[in-house]
C-alpha cells in the first residue's frame, strides 16, 4: 500500500514539477471539453421541448444560444489541446529521461549493473520513456471523466432516476476492461527476460567491437536464430494474451449496448411519462453514456498502466536510496598515515551466494606498491572494486587509517583515487577530454596534460593525430579518429596519471595491449613517481600483472588463490620460500629464456 502511494505521489510530482502551469491548463480545457457534450444534448432537449406542443416558445432562442456556445467552446477547446497536450507530453517525457539518468548514474555502486531484475526495470522504463511522459493524460482523462459523469447522471436522472442504472452496467464495461489488460501486462512483465535477451542479442550483432569474432566463427545465423527462437516465443505468449483479452472487452461491450437498447426501448414503450425532448436527451446522450462508460473502462487501464509504470520507478528510485550510502558521511582523508587494512573480508557478487573472496586478512603499509597475483579468477579485480568501493564487503571490512571505508564518503574516496583498467573505457571525446577527464579540475591545465601524457606513454599517440589533442576520437563521428586498442590503452593511462597525488592508484592489468619493454619502462616511470607520492601523503599503489618483470618491482606481493590469500612477501622473501609464486616465476622466466 505504502508502494503504491509512492507511486501515486511520484507520479504527480513528476508531472507538475515539469511543467505545473501547463498541467492546470490542460486538466481545465479537458474538464470543459467532458462536459460540453452532454450540455449540447441538454440544449438540444430545450429546443425540441419549445417546439413541442405545450412547450415555452421563450425557451428557444436561450436553447439555441446555448447550442451554439456549446459548439464555440468545442472548437476552442480541441483547437487548443492537440499542441498544449503536445507540448505537456513532451515536458513530462524529458523531465522522466533526465530524472532517471541521474538517478542511476547516481548510485555510487555499481551492484545495479549486476542484478538483472533491476537492469529489466530500467531498460523497461527507458523504453516506456514516451509513455511515462504521456501518463499526465491519466490525470487529465480522469478529472474530465469524472466531470462527464457527473452531468451525464445529473441529465439521466432528469429523465428518470432509473436510467443511473445504465452507468451501473458500464461497470460490467470497466470491469472486462480491467480484467483484459491485466492480462496484457502479466504477458509482458512475464517475457521481460526474453526481451531483454533480444536486445543483448542484437547489441552483440550490431556492436563494432564483436564484427571481426562474428565474422570469423562464423555466428551470424546462430545469434539470428536465437534472437528469432525469442522473438517468436514472445510473440506467441502476447499473442494468446491480446487475443483473450479482446474476447473480453468485446463481452463487455455487448452487455452495455443491450442494456442501452432496453433503456430506450422502455422509454418509447414503457409506462414512463416522457416529453419529445427527454426522448431526443437519451438519445443525444447514447455516445456520451456510452464514452463515459468506456472512458471510465479506459481510465481504469490508463491509470492501471499508469501507475505500474510509476510503480516500477518507485522501485528504482527505492533502491537507488537503500544504496545511497547516504550513512557514509566522514569526509575522506587527505593523506594516509598508517595503510589500509583488509578484516576478514569476504564478497559474493549480487544475486550470488558464492564467495569469490573469502576470509581475506592484509595489510598494505602507507607508501607501499602491492602487487595482486594470481591465475584467471582468483579474485584481484575483485579486490581491487572492494579497494574502489565500487561495491561493500559481504563480510569484514576494509579499514583506512583506522576507519571503515563505509563511513566515508563514496565521492570523498573516489576523489583520492586514481585508476586504470584492463576493460578500460574508450571515451570518444576529444583527445585532451578522453585524458583530461582523470582531473576534471584540471581538464585544461597545459602542463597536467603534458604530465600525464609522457607518464601514460600517450604523447606519441598525440602527436600521431591530425589535430593532436584536439582530434575528435571514435568512429561515431564524422572526422573522428579510431585508436588501436594498445593506442586506447595509453590514453586510459594517461588519464589515470591526470591525478597528481592520488592516496589509492588502481592499475588493474591497464598495460596488457602495450609490449613487454614499454610496459617495463613504463612501470619505472611510475615506481618514481608512487615513490614520491608515498612520501608526500602516504599513498599506495596497487597494481595486477600477469608479468613478473613488473610485479617484482612491488614492494609486497599478495598471492591469491580462489579468493584466498596463499602467500604475502616480497619478490626475494617469495623466491626464497620457494613457493607458489616460485614457481610461477620461474615458469615466466623459463619462457622467456
Ligand atoms: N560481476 C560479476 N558477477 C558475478 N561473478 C563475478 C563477477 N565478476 C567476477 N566474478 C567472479 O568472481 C571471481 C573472481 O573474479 P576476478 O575478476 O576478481 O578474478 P581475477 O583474479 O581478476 O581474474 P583475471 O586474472 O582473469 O582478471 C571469478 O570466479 C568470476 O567468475
Amino acid at each position: 500500500m505504502n508502494d503504491q502511494l509512492g507511486a501515486v505521489r511520484l507520479w504527480l510530482a513528476t508531472a507538475f514539477r515539469a511543467a505545473p502551469a501547463l498541467c492546470l491548463l490542460a486538466i481545465g480545457l479537458n474538464v470543459v471539453g467532458w462536459v460540453i457534450a452532454p450540455a449540447q444534448a441538454y440544449a438540444v432537449k430545450l429546443v425540441v421541448d419549445s417546439l413541442s406542443p405545450g412547450g415555452d416558445p421563450n425557451l428557444i432562442w436561450t436553447a439555441l444560444w446555448l447550442v451554439l456556445g456549446c459548439y464555440a467552446a468545442a472548437l476552442v477547446v480541441q483547437t487548443a489541446r492537440r499542441p498544449l497536450d503536445a507540448l505537456l507530453d513532451d515536458r513530462v517525457e524529458q523531465r522522466f529521461h533526465a530524472d532517471l539518468a541521474e538517478l542511476v548514474a547516481g548510485i555510487p555502486g555499481i551492484e545495479q549493473h549486476e542484478r538483472p531484475d533491476l537492469a529489466d526495470q530500467i531498460s523497461l522504463l527507458r523504453s516506456e520513456s514516451r509513455m511515462m511522459g504521456r501518463s499526465i493524460y491519466a490525470l487529465l482523462f480522469a478529472a474530465g471523466t469524472v466531470s462527464s459523469l457527473v452531468t451525464v447522471s445529473v441529465l439521466l436522472v432528469s429523465v428518470h432516476p432509473a436510467f443511473l442504472g445504465l452507468l451501473v452496467v458500464g461497470g460490467v464495461h470497466v470491469a472486462a476492461a480491467r480484467l483484459s489488460n491485466n492480462l496484457t501486462w502479466t504477458s509482458i512483465t512475464s517475457m521481460l527476460p526474453n526481451a531483454r535477451l533480444v536486445h543483448e542479442l542484437v547489441r552483440i550483432c550490431r556492436s563494432p567491437a564483436n564484427a571481426m569474432e562474428l565474422r570469423t566463427f562464423g555466428l551470424k545465423d546462430v545469434l539470428l536464430d536465437r534472437v528469432q527462437r525469442q522473438v517468436r516465443t514472445i510473440n506467441a505468449v502476447q499473442a494468446t494474451a491480446r487475443r483473450k483479452a479482446a474476447g473480453i472487452e468485446i463481452g463487455g461491450q455487448l452487455i452495455f449496448a443491450a442494456a442501452f437498447l432496453a433503456a430506450i426501448g422502455w422509454l418509447l414503450f414503457g409506462g414512463v411519462q416522457a416529453r419529445a425532448g427527454d426522448v431526443a436527451l437519451l438519445i443525444l446522450l447514447a455516445p456520451t453514456v456510452a464514452g463515459a462508460a468506456s472512458g471510465t473502462g479506459e481510465l481504469m487501464t490508463f491509470l492501471s498502466e499508469s501507475l505500474r509504470r510509476f510503480a516500477r520507478y518507485h522501485e528504482v528510485r527505492v533502491f537507488a536510496r537503500e544504496h545511497s550510502w547516504s550513512d557514509s558521511t566522514t569526509p575522506a582523508p587527505d593523506r594516509i598515515a598508517s595503510g589500509i587494512e583488509v578484516r576478514g573480508v569476504g564478497f559474493c557478487y549480487p544475486g550470488t551466494d558464492r564467495e569469490v573472496i573469502s576470509d581475506l586478512d592484509l595489510s598494505i603499509p602507507a607508501g607501499t606498491s602491492v602487487a595482486l597475483v594470481g591465475e584467471n579468477g582468483a579474485g584481484k579485480t575483485t579486490l581491487v572494486k572492494l579497494l574502489a568501493r565500487m561495491y561493500d564487503p559481504t563480510r569484514g571490512e576494509v579499514i583506512i587509517d583506522g576507519l571503515d571505508l563505509t563511513m566515508i564518503t563514496p565521492d570523498g574516496w573516489r576523489r583520492q583515487l586514481s585508476a586504470a583498467f584492463s576493460d578500460y573505457a574508450r571515451f570518444e571525446f576529444t583527445a585532451r577530454e578522453a585524458v583530461g577527464i582523470g582531473d576534471l579540475e584540471r581538464i585544461d591545465d597545459p602542463a597536467a596534460l603534458r604530465r600525464a601524457l609522457a607518464e601514460g606513454d600517450a604523447q606519441t599517440v598525440i602527436d600521431g593525430l591530425s589535430d593532436g589533442l584536439d582530434t575528435q576520437l571514435g568512429k561515431q563521428f564524422s572526422g573522428g579518429v579510431d585508436l588501436s586498442g594498445g593506442q586506447w590503452q595509453r590514453v586510459a593511462l594517461a588519464r589515470a596519471f591526470m591525478r597528481d597525488r592520488p592516496l589509492l592508484l588502481l592499475l588493474d592489468e591497464p598495460t596488457a595491449a602495450i609490449d613487454p619493454e614499454a610496459e617495463h619502462a613504463l612501470y619505472e616511470r611510475f615506481a618514481l613517481r608512487a615513490a614520491a607520492a608515498a612520501r608526500e601523503t602516504g599513498g599506495i599503489t596497487v597494481l595486477v600483472s600477469h608479468r613478473f618483470s613488473t610485479v617484482r618491482m612491488a614492494d609486497l606481493i599478495v598471492v591469491l588463490d580462489h579468493g584466498r590469500i596463499l602467500e604475502v612477501g616480497t619478490h626475494e622473501a617469495l623466491l626464497s620460500s620457494d613457493g607458489h609464486y616460485a614457481e610461477l616465476f620461474e615458469l615466466q622466466a623459463r619462457a622467456y629464456r
